[in-house]
This record gives structure tokens, sequence and C-alpha cells, in this order.
């Protein structure tokens, strides 16, 4: 399975120009006979949260865009996230869409980020995010979901070989991203595609890139730089299987303990 991790710079409160870079990046991706294509957490607004009930939609600009981009790049899009506000209930919502236009995938993340001002603007998910690419069984989980190592799990024994991962992670926790994503890759004996934003927001923050592919044994397949631009990887499906059969983490499980 080939994928696509698009990082790039988002600009805050800026749906125009952020709708432009992907269109322009999504038409440069079709040569890659693309399977599957990733964004990353709120690519449509950034973090502009003051201006949230103006910048949010509901759902259908954001899922619209998506559709034409499935559709015209024959990929399966999971695409990132945008605030998605019905009946003034604003989340950071997830979807992904096949390339004939059927969303596969609603995702809200789950855990706010107080430190980004999440909690005072949007509304927790509870839902988790299993969805299927064809055959094959995936889940998806936001950025900062990423440190609350229970919900993958509750994601993963739900049935997911493949763990998707939109974020906006800072330069400054770099060595904590790329720790996390390995452990849960090796914990869960499952693929992690986590797809990062580049650049500094409005309020001078770093943004640290680094979008990566890391196999079900914890080793990186690629690893991108802090440069916008795509990042490709194979997925090679039958890895899981054997990780899985060679270490049976799953059934030695001590569920009459926890
Ligand atoms: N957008 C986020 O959820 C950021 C999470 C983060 O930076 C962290 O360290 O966790």
């Amino acid at each position: 399975m080939k994928v696509g991790l698009l990082q790039f710079t988002v600009r805050g409160g800026d749906r125009k120009a952020n709708e432009e870079t992907v269109a322009r990046y999504m038409a440069e991706a079709r040569e890659h006979r693309p399977e599957v294509l990733v964004l990353p957490e709120m690519w449509t607004t950034g973090y502009d949260l003051i201006n949230l009930a103006a910048l949010a939609d509901d759902g259908a600009p954001y899922g619209d865009l998506l559709v034409r981009w499935a559709s015209e790049t024959g990929a399966t899009i999971v695409g990132g996230s945008s605030p998605v506000g019905v009946a003034g209930r604003f989340a950071n919502t997830l979807y992904a869409y096949t390339p004939e236009g059927e969303r596969i995938l609603s995702y809200e993340k789950a855990h706010l980020f107080g430190l980004m001002g999440e909690d005072r603007y949007l509304a927790a998910g509870s839902a988790a995010g299993n969805f299927s690419i064809g055959e094959v069984p995936c889940g998806a989980v936001i950025c900062y979901d990423l440190r609350f190592p229970e919900w993958i799990r509750k994601t993963v024994l739900a049935g997911c070989e493949i763990l998707f991962i939109p974020a906006q992670w800072p330069l400054s926790r770099l060595d904590h991203w790329r720790i996390l994503l390995q452990a849960r890759a090796i914990e869960n004996q499952c693929y992690v595609v986590a797809c990062n934003r580049t650049g500094a927001d409005e309020k001078g923050v770093a943004f640290a890139g680094h979008s990566m592919v890391i196999d079900p044994w914890g080793t990186p397949v690629v690893e991108a730089g802090e440069e916008e631009g795509w990042l490709w990887a194979e997925i090679e499906r039958e890895k899981v299987g054997r990780v899985r059969r060679k270490m049976t983490v799953f059934a030695d499980r001590r569920v009459d303990l926890y």
C-alpha cells in the first residue's frame, strides 16, 4: 500500500491559503499513484481558536475538498482534521474518504490539549476511530491522543493494523514525538503513520515536521525533516501478521489483572 504524508506550513485563520497549498500538492501527488494520502491536524484553519465560530464549518466544505482530492488522485484520503461545528458544538474532526467519495471515518479528537487552549474552545469526542481501507482494518487518533496508550490500545483491540495520527506537534517536544510514536507501534504491533505540520504559527511556535511511518516492529520506514512536502512510504501489511505471530503480545495479555 503506497502512502503519502503531506507536511506543510499551515496559515492560521487562512482557509483559502491552506486549501490552495494542499490543492497544489494534490496535483503533484497524482503521478506517484498513491493509495492513501494523509494530511496534518487542523490544516484548514490552524489553531486560530478565538475565531473558531467564523472559521469552522459544518463539515461540508472540509469534506467536499477531501472528496474532490480523493477522486482526482484515486487515493483514500485520511484528511488530517478541521474544526467542525454543529449547533454551536465544535470538535477537532478527522474525516476519511474513499476515491469513490464514501466517508469511511468521522473521528473527533478525544483528548483536548490544554497547552494550546483546546479545552476552552472545543468539545471532546468519545468514540474510537476504527475504519477500514479495503480489507485492511485501520484506526486513527489525533495528536495529543498519542499520549494516552489506553485509548490507542482500545482502538487496536477493536482491530487496527495501521494507525493514522495527524498532528500539530511542536519542535520543542520532537523527542517525545519520536519516542511515543515508536512506543505505540511496538506495543500495538501495528504500522504508525504520523503526519505533522511544519513551520511556525502566528505566535512564533515552531512545529516539528518529522512526519513518520513506523513498522509494527517499531522500525522507522521513513522520516521527514523539517521542510514542507510529501513523504512517501510503502506499507507491507504481511509484516503486521509476522510480528504478531512471532511475539504473541496480544495472546499474552493478563486480562485477569487489567
Ligand atoms: N495539537 C496537539 O494536540 C499538540 C500535542 C502536543 O504538543 C503534545 O506535546 O502532546
